[in-house]
Formats: structure tokens, C-alpha cells, sequence
């Protein structure tokens, strides 16, 4: 019978221990609800049913051994008791072994399984079940789905091999027995404890079941030695996976926040468009209205469009009437000029004005010879002294103006201003004042400060005239020197230097003179040519005499150089005025500083010589003789309109002089000097002007239109 038993050759154990494959510690790290557990390694469940089967079934054996030893007297007693005994053990066996079909011996492969994948499969943690996993399953997912459709039978559902089940079915009464013995949790059917052949038949068959589970089971385990290395991968993977989840959510944050930025900048952009939206209407609408007024605009533009190209075409014509109205009005100026120059010339390009000064609120004890006005030109002088009277006779003396006590400075200059006039045509102009001490020359040429003379209203005419000979095209400079001779020695008035300074002839005319070293300011305004005026009054000569308490005691002569130029037409014209005080004569007996007088009287005895040369037509003109007549020759001989005032005083006691100044000034007028001509010059032909020549005169004759 022993012999006859099969030996389970065919069960193998496991060639090593599966826990030492198996990594517990991270299966218990990661373990839950129904994974492994220390104790529930196949080391530790799984292996001992299989040898409490294979114990059982030694155990068996070796008590049937016992039973078969040679003891015939007990043999009766001891089969019965066997008998009973292995029935009974059998049954206790299983039931208190508890061991149906090795239900807790498998490892709750499904739960493990549901840990990597789906735990919520309640099928794979129900314990009892089995999870059968496929091979080749690689994800986790798949391995949950796999699990999860896999059949999940009880083993006492489990149908017994197909051996087995011919095996008992080909057995009287065992088909139904012994199939439902092993888990089927039916009664299993009793087989009597003699019927060895049955019960080899029936451990026969819970055998073949058992190999049959330990071969399902080796396979199992085969299939679970590949769980670590997936569980390897899978936890690689899944690191991988958290790895990629953490990114993937911190770009889900990022994309979160993105998102709610791009929201507000949503919500800001489509206010702003709802405000550009309200902008935009009423642009349109501005834009109608700015098109309608466009359009109406347009037309008017074309319309005067229309209307300037009239207006252009009239301009057009109006130039040319205004070029041949400006030619017209420049020729008529010319004739003008022409005309008050030649009424100039009639009345003498030299010429007298004598001029009484009436006696001062101090003077009124003073006794005045008697003056009568005959006309307006003609003056008699009576001494009151009967014996000078009766000596000198009636004087009577006849000039181009006589000047009454009575007369204004108003007065004076309006019979001067014609000359004024010539000037800035081009003309040189000569005035001079001549007479005794204390006569009024420097009143009638300066004048008071309440009632200035012919110098500042000549300043005063000059720039008014300026400014309407601008209006015909004329651009007028103007340059001023102050010049003094005292005891014949020239002196420059806007200057306190010591200056060598010389009268000269100019090198292109020997007509043309001009003084060396002198200050030259060019003045714009009359206000500025009044200070230098001013400053050179202040610094002229002034002493006390017997005729006057300031009485001047040099020879000041003021020129004004006026340079037109007419771009238009090209034309230059030069002229000057020379404003003379003189020096008052002064009788030696009265002089205090003799010098003086006698330089003084020296230099106006030559002017008297220099016009009676001129009268008598004398080859030699003495001009040389003194610095003033040097000074003057340009304006006494040469092209120049001269004006003399013959400034004389009421007194009887300046009887003798008065007579005197008035038979010089007499003569005077009655010298006949050549006539003066008009300094024209074209811009191209304008020859280098010293602006230092005293009379440009000479320069000038020779472009004489
Ligand atoms: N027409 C006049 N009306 C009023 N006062 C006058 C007139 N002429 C001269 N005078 C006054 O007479 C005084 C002498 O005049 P002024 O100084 O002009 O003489 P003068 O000829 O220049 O003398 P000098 O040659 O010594 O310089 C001054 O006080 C001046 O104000």
C-alpha cells in the first residue's frame, strides 16, 4: 500500500525563498488594506498547507504502517480503532485545520495588485478571491482592468482538473464526493475507513488537485516574481508620473495664473474697447460733421482759390502800376530836389543872416544903439552917440535875412531848414555863426535847453526826414565829429586823449580836406547824437570875457556825414554839414587872457582875408593862413552851400564891433561862389570814402551826374 502511494515528485518548492525576492519592505511602505504582510509571505502561509498535505498524508501513511506492523491480536481492535480514528482524523483534520482548498494560502495577489492600480475594487481585497494577472500586462491601469475582469472563483468553486473529475467519476459514488471534498464546503461523502482503494483514490485525487494548485501556484509565483521588477517600473513610472504631475500642476498653476491675469486683462481690454466703442461713435459722429464742414470748406476753398487767382492777377497788375507810380515818384523827388536846389542856388550858395540879440533881463541898463528894420533883409544902424553918429554916418547893410531881437529860434531855423534839405540830397553844406563876444552865436547854434538852436533842430529834421526818404526807398547813415580849435590846435571833442590830429587833403581831390585821428560815431537815433552833443559841449573851452560870463572861447565845429543809399536803384548819395560856432572876437583893451584873443582874432581876420580874396577873385586864396579857414575851404571856396550868421548885440557900447561884424558879413554876401554840385554816385562806382575828410565835396565831383 505505501508503495503504492505517489510520491508528489512533482511539486517543487520554490528555489528560493520569495521573500528575499520580494521587496516587503516597500511592499509594506506602500501596503494597504490587502497587500502582503510579513506574515503573509508564501514562506510563511503559502508553503506550509502544501507540507501540512504532504504531512498529512506520511502521517497516514506511517500510521497505516502501524497498522499493517504484525500484532494480530490487536489487529481487529487497532483497524477498527484506525479505521475510526482515520475517518475521524480526516474529518477533524479538516476541520480543525480549517484548511478548505487553501483559501488564506495565497497572498491576496488581487489586493496587491489593486494598491498599484484600482483600489477601490472591492472584487480584488475580498479574501478567498484570487487575481489572476496576465502576463505581459505593463501599466498599472491595465493590470487594474485585467484584475478586475479576470474571474474571480473561490478555490472551493474551483472545478477539479479533468483527471480528477474522470478520475471520480469513473469511481462508484465518489463523482459527486469527491469532487465536492476539497473547498466545495458540501458534505463531503464518508468513505468507509476499510475502503483503503477509495480513500487511495480519494488522496489520489486531493493529490492531483493539490499538484494541480501548486503547479497554478508555482505559476502564480512566477507570475509574482515579475511583480517586483514591474512594481520597479511602476514606481519609477509613477515617480516619473509625480514627477510630471508636479510639473503638470505647477504649469497648472502658472497656466492659472496666467489665466486669471489674462482674465483681467480680458475684463480691462474690453472696458477700454467699450470706452474706445463710445469714442469711436462720437468720432463718427464728429467725423460726419468734420466731413460735412470739410466738403463746405472745400468748395470754399475753390472758391477762393478762384477768387486769389484774381486777386494774384490784380496784384500782378497793381505791382506794375505801384513799380511805375514808385519810378514816377522817384523821378519827381529827383525833379524836386533838382528844383529846391536850384531855387537854393538863386538865393547864393553863400549866404548871410544877421541876426540882433535882444538884451538880457541884466542888461536892460545897458544903452542900445538904435535898429531900424527897413525890411526883412535890411537893417540900419544909428549910435546913439551923437559924435559916432555924426562920424560913422547911417549904416545901413542889406542880407539874405535879417533876425530882429523878437525873432525865435523857430523862426531862424525855418529859413535854415531848406539847407537841411539839400544835405540829405547830396549837397555839403557849411553853416557858421560869426560875430562879437557875448553876441548869441552859441545860443542861435546850441541854443538854451528850453529853446533849442540850429544844431539839435537840424538833428530833429535830419531823422524826420530820414524816416519819409525811407518810404521812397532811401536808407540813410548818419556820422558825426566833434572837432575844436584852440589857439590853433585841433582838438577832439568826444575825446579826452592828447591826439595828434592834422587837417588833410584828401588823396583823390585836393579840394577835399579832412581832419586825422578823429573820434567817428555813427549815430541811429537824435537822442544819441544829442549826448555826443552834450559831451562835447562839456568838454569845449568856455572862460569868462567881458561880453559874456561863458563865453566860448574856441572854434567848435560839429560835421554830420549823411550816406543815402537806394538799393533799388543803386544809388549812393553823400552829404555833410558842417555847423560852425566861432569863437567870439574880442577887443585886445577888454581881453583878459591875451593869447586867446589874439589867436582867436588872428584866425577870424584870415576868414575875413580868405572872402576878400574871393571877392577880389584872387589867384591865391590865403586858406592856409589858420586852421579855421583851412577847415572851412571846402564850404567858403569850394562845393558847398554856406550859410553865415552875422550874430551881432544891441548895445551902444558894441557899436564900433557890431559895424564891423556887419560890413565883414556884408561883404560876404556879396562874395559869389561857384555852384555847388549834388554828390550822386552808383553803388558800383562809389569810391572809398575817408570818413575822416571834412568836406567830401571833392571826392563826389567827379561822379557829378
Ligand atoms: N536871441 C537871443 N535871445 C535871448 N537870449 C540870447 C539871445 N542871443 C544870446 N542870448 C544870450 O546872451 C548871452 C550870450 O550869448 P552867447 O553865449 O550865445 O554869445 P556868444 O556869441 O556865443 O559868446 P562867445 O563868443 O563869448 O561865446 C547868453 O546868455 C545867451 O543866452
Amino acid at each position: 500500500m505505501e508503495s503504492r502511494l505517489p510520491k508528489p515528485t512533482s511539486i517543487k518548492r520554490p528555489m528560493m525563498p520569495v521573500k528575499s525576492i520580494l521587496p516587503t519592505d516597500r511592499i509594506k511602505a506602500g501596503g494597504q488594506g490587502g497587500a502582503f504582510s510579513a506574515n503573509q509571505t508564501y514562506c510563511g502561509n503559502l508553503l506550509p498547507p502544501l507540507s501540512r498535505d504532504i504531512n498529512n498524508l506520511q502521517e497516514m501513511d506511517r500510521r497505516r504502517g502501524r497498522a499493517a506492523s504484525p500484532e494480530p491480536a490487536k489487529i481487529g481492535n487497532r483497524a477498527k480503532l484506525r479505521r475510526s480514528r482515520s475517518a475521524c482524523d480526516i474529518n477533524e483534520m479538516r476541520q480543525n485545520n480549517k484548511r478548505p482548498a487553501a483559501q488564506p494560502t495565497l497572498p491576496s495577489i488581487p489586493s496587491k495588485v489593486s494598491r498599484f492600480g484600482n483600489t477601490n475594487s472591492t472584487a480584488a481585497t475580498v479574501p478567498g478571491q484570487r487575481v489572476v494577472r496576465p502576463a505581459g500586462t505593463g501599466t498599472t491601469g491595465t493590470t487594474t482592468a485585467t484584475a478586475s475582469s479576470v474571474t474571480k472563483r473561490p478555490m472551493a468553486a474551483r472545478p477539479l482538473p479533468r483527471s480528477a473529475t474522470a478520475a471520480a467519476s469513473s469511481r462508484p459514488g465518489a463523482a459527486s464526493g469527491n469532487s465536492g471534498s476539497i473547498g466545495s464546503g458540501a458534505a463531503p461523502k464518508r468513505i468507509a475507513p476499510y475502503d483503503f482503494k477509495a480513500r487511495f483514490h480519494d488522496l489520489l485525487d486531493k493529490h492531483k488537485v493539490l499538484k494541480t494548485k501548486y503547479e497554478k501556484q508555482v505559476e502564480d509565483m512566477g507570475e509574482l516574481e515579475s511583480l517586483p521588477t514591474q512594481l520597479e517600473e511602476t514606481q519609477s513610472k509613477l515617480i516619473e508620473t509625480e514627477t510630471s504631475l508636479k510639473n503638470a500642476q505647477t504649469d497648472n498653476e502658472c497656466l492659472q495664473r496666467q489665466v486669471k491675469q489674462q482674465t483681467k486683462n480680458i475684463e480691462t481690454i474690453t472696458t477700454s474697447l467699450g470706452r474706445t466703442k463710445e469714442q469711436l461713435s462720437e468720432l463718427q459722429v464728429n467725423h460726419k460733421q468734420i466731413k460735412s464742414e470739410h466738403e463746405s470748406l472745400t468748395a470754399e476753398v475753390l472758391c477762393l482759390r478762384q477768387r486769389t487767382e484774381d486777386l494774384q492777377l490784380r496784384n500782378e497788375q497793381q505791382a506794375e502800376e505801384l513799380e511805375t507810380c514808385k519810378e514816377q515818384l522817384f523821378q519827381s523827388n529827383m525833379e524836386r530836389k533838382e528844383l529846391h536846389n536850384t531855387v537854393m542856388d538863386l538865393r547864393g550858395n553863400i549866404r548871410v543872416f544877421c541876426r540882433i540879440r535882444p538884451p538880457l533881463e541884466s542888461e536892460l541898463a545897458r544903452l542900445c544903439c538904435t535898429w531900424t528894420y527897413h525890411d526883412e533883409a535890411t537893417v540900419e544902424l544909428q549910435s546913439i552917440d551923437g559924435q559916432a553918429k555924426n562920424k560913422m554916418g547911417q549904416q545901413i547893410f542889406s542880407f539874405d535875412q535879417v533876425f530882429h531881437p523878437n525873432s525865435s529860434q523857430t523862426d531862424i531855423f525855418e529859413m535854415v531848414s531848406p539847407l537841411i534839405q539839400s544835405a540829405l540830397d547830396g549837397y555839403n553844406i557849411c553853416i557858421f555863426a560869426y560875430g562879437q563876444t557875448g553876441s548869441g552865436k552859441t545860443y542861435t547854434m546850441d541854443g538854451v535847453p528850453d529853446d533849442v538852436g540850429v544844431i539839435p533842430r537840424t538833428v530833429d529834421l535830419l531823422f524826420d526826414s530820414i524816416k519819409g526818404y525811407r518810404n521812397l526807398g532811401w536808407e540813410y547813415e548818419i556820422k558825426a565829429t566833434f572837432l575844436e580849435i584852440y589857439n590853433e590846435v585841433l582838438y577832439d571833442l568826444l575825446s579826452n586823449e592828447q591826439k595828434d590830429m592834422e587837417i588833410r587833403m584828401a588823396k583823390n581831390n585836393r579840394n577835399d580836406i579832412y581832419v586825422s585821428n578823429i573820434t567817428e560815431e555813427t549815430v541811429t537815433d537824435p537822442h544819441h547824437l544829442r549826448k555826443l552833443m552834450l559831451t562835447a559841449k562839456m568838454n569845449r573851452a568856455t572862460a569868462s570875457t567881458a561880453g559874456n560870463e561863458r563865453s566860448s572861447r574856441s572854434h567848435a565845429v560839429t560835421k554830420l556825414q549823411l550816406i543815402g543809399r537806394h538799393a533799388e536803384k543803386q544809388e549812393v548819395s553823400v552829404g555833410s554839414i558842417n555847423l560852425v560856432d566861432l569863437a567870439g572876437s574880442e577887443s585886445p583893451k577888454t581881453s583878459i587872457r591875451m593869447t586867446e584873443t589874439k589867436n582867436i582874432n588872428r584866425s577870424l581876420s584870415e576868414l575875413t582875408n580868405v572872402i576878400l580874396a574871393l571877392l577880389q577873385k584872387q589867384d591865391h586864396i590865403p586858406y592856409r593862413n589858420s586852421k579855421l579857414t583851412h577847415l572851412l575851404m571846402p564850404s567858403l571856396g569850394g562845393n558847398s552851400k554856406t550859410l553865415m550868421f552875422i550874430n551881432v548885440s544891441p548895445f551902444q557900447d558894441c557899436f564900433q564891433e557890431s559895424v564891423k561884424s556887419l560890413r565883414f558879413a556884408a561883404s560876404v554876401n556879396s562874395c559869389k561862389m561857384s555852384k555847388a554840385k549834388r554828390n550822386r554816385y552808383m553803388n558800383s562806382s562809389l569810391p572809398a570814402h575817408n570818413s575822416s575828410s571834412l568836406g567830401s565835396s571833392s571826392i563826389c565831383n567827379s561822379f557829378e551826374k
